[in-house]
């Protein structure tokens, strides 16, 4: 006992022995919502014998659910916390279908339609019917429609044509999933608030119900949540509504009165204290959120001291932005001895689009980091053909990407083909190249048999890649840059209409137009290499250029600089000498950063345009998104402006107008902190950690070239070539 509320404050051990039956802790940002709520867990299990197969713990992600068990094993041990009925609310709803569904007619062994399905399925009925609405929005429109419990005769009924459009899709689409007995992940919630409704008996054994989060739930996991609790109507949930961001998905920060008006005896508990964040990150992230005027004014109050003011950099590129984070995560790192490792530092996006650049740089430097919600660039599909395709260019006996592209997109050359040539390559000693090679060419002594329609395929591929080598050896007569290449393969495979057709069905739940974003992200970044290369910025050494002459073509090196740098930055699964999993950065974006921490926290690209981001229509919600994006930092916060926008040379970007208030300037440094022993002593304590010895930061200190944050002109103004090369 003395054990589990050791750690708390009064008004946490308040929340957590409560008698009260229904409980309301509304906190702000770092103040252990999350660690107070699963105290009460454990404190209902150890102290109060509850059973934990009698209670319901809802979280709002997979990863969260993953964190609370882990702490809660910690106190209450595995047996028990295995026994807990703890996920999201999804995984909840859908282990309650699995037992009792057939009571409402869900035939046994549904599946589940996840978003990409949801899409090919709409994109299938929305040709089919000729749709005049744009496609693209229908599949969220009807899960916004589900999440407020509109049936498609609802919109039927409409005077309005587009709406009786919609109603008529909606139905057909609700017709195919019956038909294939599947679930999307609306009806999981909307049936199991059918079944507990119906049958209430389901839930007779639960005696509380516990909800992270829960300024993010909508109305139908608001209505679930009370049918959880019908018979014991014990429920305690933790939220703050300033950090509700998720409305575009139906949230609905109501809740929260609803709540008060539907269990008139619920008591609220309010946590004052902040335990993240230093005081000076703090006051500048509460300078933007009492921007919004309406808002509800809550106290917050830092224990920690006050701390480095947080960053607000302008800088003139987000080529620029990039290479300055990279720079300051190595100075700080440095110069704070051994007080950071790389996961300290996190570094968040309004959206994953952005992380190109910042991925490439930090490859480059060779550091180690991980993207969090969403694939690395370079491991996103559509951007690995390309480069595989570039890979066998580079060097055609590169085995593997020759393997995973030569018949992607499909050139009618099956997998048992494929694998009797690895083979035969491998016994021979040669290359899978010089086989396809000798087989596209219809000579040599090859052994593996391939079918007339293969050998086609096999001729179109090699095809394919002679075209762009010669394109890129000396003797092409045409000015051939890196995007002229990928542009060249694009065309080739006909890779658009390829990725059109692929959107069309199922496939890793990303439709065609992201997909294509990412297509054009990858020449978006080519397109500046050669940039860079026609400047002439990198210019040559007097005593290299016959040598050059010789040697590979500019583009050939361009070719293998940007390919080794690539692979720099795609190594997964990166281990130190120990055999230790090595520390990562980490990429997230803003909304995935929800209830997690960093000691270092940047966050980039804070311009008018992406927070708020252009598209939304919400802008308390995109300014509650950077609260939420500011107070995940402990010690450093950085928000950093790229004042030009890389597609159009021509177009500015302002800082966002979050941050470009006149009020918010005092709260701000324009450039990092310089780092002295007495920084470094207050960094440790916020963190908790020990502090570095003298000798290890005068050492780190000495390592560095530059020990203040000032490569960059404060003003984001361009710097001289030199420091632009892209080397
Ligand atoms: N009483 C306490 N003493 C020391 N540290 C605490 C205390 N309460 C919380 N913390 C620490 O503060 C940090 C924030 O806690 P937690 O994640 O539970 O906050 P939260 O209110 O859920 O945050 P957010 O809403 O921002 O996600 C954690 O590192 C946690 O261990």
């Amino acid at each position: 006992m003395d054990d589990l509320l050791q750690n708390l404050n009064d008004q946490q051990k308040c929340a957590v022995t409560s008698p009260h039956p229904t409980l309301q802790v509304l906190a702000p940002p770092g103040s252990g919502k999350t660690k107070t709520l699963t105290a009460r867990v454990a404190y209902l299990i150890s102290k109060q014998g509850y059973k934990p197969w009698n209670i319901i713990v809802c979280t709002f992600t997979v990863k969260a659910a993953r964190e609370m068990k882990e702490r809660i094993r910690g106190i209450v041990g595995e047996e028990l916390e295995k026994k807990l009925q703890l996920g999201t609310f999804h995984s909840i709803g859908r282990r309650f279908l699995v037992s009792y569904g057939h009571l409402i007619g869900i035939k046994k062994g549904f599946g589940i339609a996840d978003s990409s399905d949801t899409k090919a399925i709409v994109k299938r009925i929305h040709k089919r019917l000729r749709s005049p609405l744009e496609a693209g929005k229908i599949a969220s429109r009807i899960s916004r429609a589900k999440a407020k419990k509109k049936r498609p005769a609802e919109f039927h009924g409409s005077k309005k044509i587009e709406e009786q459009d919609f109603a008529r899709i909606y139905e057909e689409y609700e017709a195919t999933l019956a038909s294939s007995n599947l679930l999307d992940y609306d009806d999981i919630l909307l049936r199991c608030v059918e079944l507990l409704h119906n049958h209430p008996e389901c839930v007779a054994n639960v005696e509380a119900v516990l909800i992270d989060e829960f300024q993010d739930t909508n109305i139908v996991q608001y209505e679930l949540m009370m049918l959880f609790a019908q018979h014991r109507q014990r429920i305690t949930i933790v939220g703050d509504p300033d950090q509700s961001i998720y409305s575009f998905r139906s949230a609905e920060i109501e809740n929260l009165n609803r709540m008060t008006k539907d269990l008139k005896d619920t008591l609220s508990i309010h946590l004052e204290q902040n335990y993240r964040s230093s005081a000076a990150i703090l006051r500048c992230a509460s300078k933007v959120i009492q921007q919004d005027a309406n808002r509800i004014k809550k106290p917050l109050t830092a224990t920690h001291c006050l701390g480095q003011r947080p960053v607000l950099r302008k800088l003139p590129s987000a080529t620029d932005e990039a290479a300055w984070i990279v720079t300051e995560i190595k100075r700080i790192k440095t110069l704070a001895g051994s007080l950071f490792h790389h996961d300290d530092f996190a570094i968040l996006l309004r959206s994953s689009a952005l992380s190109l650049k910042i991925e490439t740089a930090l490859g480059k430097a060779g550091i180690p980091y991980r993207m969090v919600g969403g694939f690395r660039f370079f491991d996103r599909k559509e951007v690995r053909v390309l480069l595989d395709y570039l890979r066998v260019i580079n060097q055609p006996n590169h085995n593997d990407a020759l393997a995973r592209v030569i018949n992607e997109p499909p050139r009618k050359i099956g997998e048992a083909t494929l694998r009797e040539l690895l083979e035969e390559a491998e016994n021979k000693k040669v290359s899978l190249w010089s086989l396809v090679f000798a087989i596209a060419q219809c000579r040599g002594n090859v052994r593996t048999k391939v079918s007339a329609s293969a050998l086609k395929g096999m001729q179109s591929f090699v095809n394919i890649i002679l075209t762009c080598q010669s394109k890129i050896k000396r003797e092409s007569d045409e000015i051939f840059s890196l995007v002229n290449l990928i542009g060249t393969i694009i065309d080739k495979i006909e890779f658009r209409s390829f990725l059109q057709k692929r959107g069309a069905g199922k496939d890793e739940g990303e439709d065609f137009e992201a997909r294509w974003a990412n297509v054009e992200e990858l020449l978006a970044q080519a397109t500046e290499i050669s940039a860079i290369d026609a400047l002439g910025l990198e210019f040559p050494d007097e005593d290299l250029l016959e040598q050059m002459e010789t040697g590979p073509s500019p583009l050939e090196e361009t070719l293998a600089q940007f390919l080794s740098n690539v692979a720099l930055s795609s190594n997964a699964e990166l281990k130190d000498a120990d055999g230790e999993a090595t520390k990562q950065v980490t990429i997230s974006t803003l909304h995935g950063a929800k209830g997690l921490e960093w000691p270092v926290v940047f966050i980039a690209g804070v311009y008018d345009g992406s927070i708020p981001h252009s598209r939304a229509d919400d802008t308390d919600e995109e300014r509650r998104l950077l609260y939420v994006g500011m107070t995940r930092a402990q010690s450093l916060l950085y928000l950093s402006c790229p004042l030009n926008s890389s597609r159009e040379s021509d177009s500015e970007h302002a800082v966002s107008p979050f941050l470009a208030v006149p009020e918010l300037e005092p709260y701000c440094l324009q450039q990092g902190p310089s780092i002295s022993m007495a920084i470094i002593e207050d960094l440790a304590r916020i963190l908790r950690r020990d502090c570095p010895s003298d000798r290890t930061v005068i050492d780190g200190a000495l390592a560095l070239e530059r020990i203040e944050d000032d490569l960059y002109p404060l003003d984001g103004s361009r710097l001289g070539y030199q420091a632009m090369s892209w080397e």
